[in-house]
């Protein structure tokens, strides 16, 4: 068996980044931006007011001076004469700053008859001026690569690029396997269940930044699998769920190897997930990942997600971890990395993380209470509350 390390690696040596594609901007929210994008104007284009108020020279601002109202500069219609001492342009925000103009006076600070303006007795000490470029100026970049914010969007629209170059998204074919498995929605059999794997990786894929496929379920039979791994060669990966362990019916690596698989390895030393295996299947990816349905979700996690992101130009980088104050005292690690569902919480303040106290890896209930997976490295010693840990966020 490997180590958690050692499989990451050989799974991320099957994936290269994706090609590019150009999308509208209004589409690329969640996308990975492949290119950089380049502003093709400054914000604000010209020095703008701030404030609703007037345009007046800070030199002419004492309590009781009056000054004469030549004009007005609103937002999209700017005010084209020259401001001198004395005088003053009504301004409204985001209107352009008259030339002559080096503070906007609010109208909260002053007061307004006919055309003459008065100086009140208490100024607001800012100008109110924000200078042309402040925000960002032609030419700037958004650096690629980069998952895009709703920010990004926003800052992407406001340099005006109605489109922009993206990674293609990762199409991943999920195939689970086995008799006992029907649809959700469908009645089972008297030793049947539903089949919750393929929908929970679906999800984590989709969360992710890639499109899953869910392939018919294919029976324990080797036609059948044959059949639906076929359904799935033309996706960037194939991922099988269950099947892969050493039972009469975990045909997985059998077949596959049949149809051609070179294989990366087989077994990892991790729980949950110690039956996981990953190759190359003709042109496709393949990733076995185990049956129970919190290993096949624990190693999507710590290896279908940065598969994803090796796919989409964003690195070959292991899932982050961060350090919590552990919750509860836990006994020693056996021999495999353990990824233990845990929960976050503050306690006194510090970030804190505590394991649920039952971890078999058929239990869906404790994994969707669960906020992050505690890591465990092999043969870790005893830990005491209080001390910190490592855990990846779920
Ligand atoms: N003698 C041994 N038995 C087992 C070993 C072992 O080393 N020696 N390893 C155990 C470990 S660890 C795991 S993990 C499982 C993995 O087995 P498979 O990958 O072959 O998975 P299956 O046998 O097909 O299924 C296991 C379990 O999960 C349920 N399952 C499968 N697919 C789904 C699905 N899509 N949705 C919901 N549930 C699913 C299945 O019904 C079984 O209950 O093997 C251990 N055994
Ligand atoms: O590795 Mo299995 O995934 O421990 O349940």
């Amino acid at each position: 068996m490997i180590s958690v390390a050692q499989a990451l690696e050989k799974v991320l040596n099957l994936f290269a980044p994706l090609e590019c594609e150009t999308v509208p901007l209004r589409e690329a929210a969640g996308r990975v931006l492949a290119r950089d994008a380049v502003a093709a104007f400054s914000q604000p284009p010209f020095a703008s007011s701030a404030m609703d108020g007037y345009g007046v020279q800070n030199g002419d601002l004492a309590t009781g001076a009056q000054l004469q109202v030549i004009g007005e500069s609103a937002a999209g219609g700017g005010f084209d004469g020259s401001v001198q001492s004395g005088k003053a342009v009504r301004i409204f925000t985001g209107a352009p700053v008259p030339q002559g103009v080096d503070r906007i006076l609010i109208q909260e600070d002053c007061t307004r008859d006919g055309d003459v303006i008065t100086v009140g007795d208490t100024l607001d000490p800012s100008f109110f001026i924000r200078p042309a470029g402040g925000d960002f100026k032609a030419g700037d970049v958004m650096s690629a690569p980069r998952i895009l914010s709703a920010g990004d969007i926003a800052l992407l629209a406001s340099m005006n690029c109605p489109f922009v170059v993206v990674r293609r998204k990762p199409v991943i074919a999920l195939v689970a396997t086995g008799d006992e498995l029907v649809m959700p929605g469908e009645t089972p059999g008297p030793s049947q269940i539903i089949s919750s794997n393929n929908f929970g990786l679906k999800a984590l894929i989709e969360a992710n930044g890639g499109i899953a496929r869910i392939l018919p379920i294919a029976a324990d039979n080797p036609d059948a699998l044959r059949a639906v791994l076929d359904l799935g060669s033309d996706a960037d990966a194939i991922v099988t769920l269950g099947g892969a362990s050493v039972g009469d019916h975990d045909l997985v690596r059998q077949v596959a190897t049949e149809a051609g698989l070179e294989q990366a390895f087989y077994k990892v030393a991790m729980r949950p997930g110690k039956p996981l295996m990953a190759g190359q299947l003709g042109h496709t990816a393949m990733i076995g990942l185990p049956g129970n349905p919190v290993s096949s979700m624990v190693c999507g996690t710590v290896f279908l997600i940065p598969a994803l992101r090796a796919m989409l130009g964003l690195g070959k980088q292991a899932m982050p971890r961060k350090v919590a104050r552990l919750g509860r005292d836990m006994g020693q690690n056996g021999p495999r990395s353990h990824y233990m569902r845990a929960q976050l919480s503050i306690e006194d303040g510090v970030l804190t993380c505590t394991p649920e106290a039952r971890q078999d890896s058929s239990l869906l209930s404790v994994l969707s209470r669960a906020d992050a997976l505690l890591v465990r490295d092999p043969d870790d010693p005893p830990r005491k509350a209080g001390e910190m840990v490592p855990f990846i966020r779920l």
